[in-house]
């Protein structure tokens, strides 16, 4: 297994060729089976930052909509106190216009560009008529091709399900979210369901090193192929074959309904196995897991590219809290997290990730959503103290 030791390396060294095939695939930092902590042989992924000559990393950061600036806040506060040496760089993703299409403002796609890693809040989506979503654009814009969801108990935090450790890794370009929609006749509308061969194996390639990767010896394709015959047989049938590549993998395929019903029944017989699956059906089982461990506010997710990547919290701009320092900023803190090992900093990673897990378990200083009483700042500043 490659492992790149310096963040500067040259991207191509930085990816390593699947299991003797003609495709690279990101060595990406990693959710290990115990903690968001990255796998000490794979510290430094493919990220290619360069650190400036004041020894810091330039973050882009979308704050978002909604509660957007107020857990960005809690991130940036949490950082200054724990001296991550990282320089935020915030843009404006308010959608502009072109030839008809809504775009992102040039400044904030060169900036990821540059950047190559982001933080993102929540951007909200009107529904019916306005603009399409800028968070699927933005991973349309950068390719980011895997959108990978874990979700792991918080120790102290009881729900009815203990020692919930899930991951889900959904297809983030294509599938029932390609946007493309038309009116037959009055009355009748289509929506397409793209499925290609080639992003199908991207993903699905991507799942099942990230599963070598974090030690975990099974995945699973979801799916409705008894349905969606064409399209989900296609990511089925390119499941098959990719599987072949991984012999130390074991490979089967659920029914998304049937494995939403086992999810709710016991969710640990999934503690073994990454979940891999198109668009959709990773958009809704992530909220479903989300559920299983205490909600939104706390699940993280990553949006892998081969360049660029950007890492937001699972849940939305949260409108029927937003402004009020109610929301729970935990989400966005392990995006970051997942962000930081991403880029290498991993013991800047394990101080904060230690924090808020302690904050957590203590219960004194938890938000409103977990059963507590705790502003948003509040909560940070807890986090704050709990800083080695
Ligand atoms: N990746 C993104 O930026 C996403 C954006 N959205 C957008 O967000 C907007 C609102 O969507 P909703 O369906 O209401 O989903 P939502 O995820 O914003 O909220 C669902 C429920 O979870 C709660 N919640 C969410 N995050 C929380 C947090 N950090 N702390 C405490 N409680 C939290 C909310 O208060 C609400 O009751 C929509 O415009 C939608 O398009 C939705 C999902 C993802
Ligand atoms: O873009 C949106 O409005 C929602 C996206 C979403 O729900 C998600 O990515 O989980
Ligand atoms: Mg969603």
């Amino acid at each position: 297994m490659l492992a790149c030791r310096t963040f500067v390396a040259p991207a191509r060294q930085c990816l390593r060729r699947a299991n003797g095939t003609s495709r690279w695939v990101p060595a990406l930092a990693q959710v290990s089976a115990r903690s968001y902590a990255v796998k000490a042989e794979d510290k430094v992924a493919h990220f290619k930052g360069t650190k400036g000559s004041d020894g810091k990393f330039t973050v882009t950061l979308i704050e978002g909509d909604g509660i957007g600036p107020e857990i960005a806040q809690s991130v940036k506060d949490i950082y200054s106190a724990a001296n991550v040496p990282i320089k935020w760089e915030s843009v404006d993703v308010t959608p502009q216009l072109k030839d008809g299409k809504t775009v992102i403002p040039d400044a904030a796609i060169e900036s990821v560009k540059k950047n190559y890693v982001a933080l993102k809040g929540p951007l909200a989506t009107p529904i019916g008529k306005g603009h399409v979503s800028l968070n699927l654009t933005l991973r349309r814009t950068f390719n980011l091709f895997a959108n990978v969801r874990p979700c792991k108990s918080i120790e102290g935090y009881k729900t009815p399900y203990d020692g919930v450790n899930t991951v889900l890794i959904r297809e983030n370009t294509e599938g029932e979210y390609s946007g493309i929609e038309h009116v037959v006749v009055d009355g009748v509308v289509q929506s397409i369901k793209l499925i290609t061969r080639e992003a199908s194996e991207r993903v699905l390639r991507y799942a099942f090193q990230y599963a070598q990767d974090i030690g975990r010896t099974k995945v699973r394709a979801v799916h409705k192929a008894t349905i969606m015959k064409m399209s989900d047989g296609l990511f089925l049938s390119t499941a098959r074959e990719i599987s072949k590549d991984f012999p130390n993998i074991e490979f089967d395929a659920e029914l998304l309904d049937n494995t939403c019903l086992k999810m709710v029944t016991d969710p640990t017989p999934y503690n073994d196995k990454v979940l891999v699956m198109p668009n959709l059906y990773g958009d809704i089982l992530s909220d479903l897991c989300a559920g299983l461990i205490g909600g939104l506010g706390l699940t993280p997710s990553g949006n892998i590219g081969d360049e660029c990547s950007i890492f937001e919290a699972v849940h939305g701009s949260a409108p029927d809290i937003a402004g009020k320092q109610l929301a729970n900023p935990t989400a966005l803190l392990l995006s970051s997290i997942m962000m930081l090992q991403h880029m290498g900093l991993n013991e800047h990673a394990a101080n904060i990730q230690q924090a808020i897990f302690k904050v957590l378990a203590e219960g004194k200083s938890i938000t409103g959503d977990l059963g507590g009483k705790a502003k948003t700042f509040e909560y940070a500043e807890a986090v704050i103290k709990a800083l080695k």
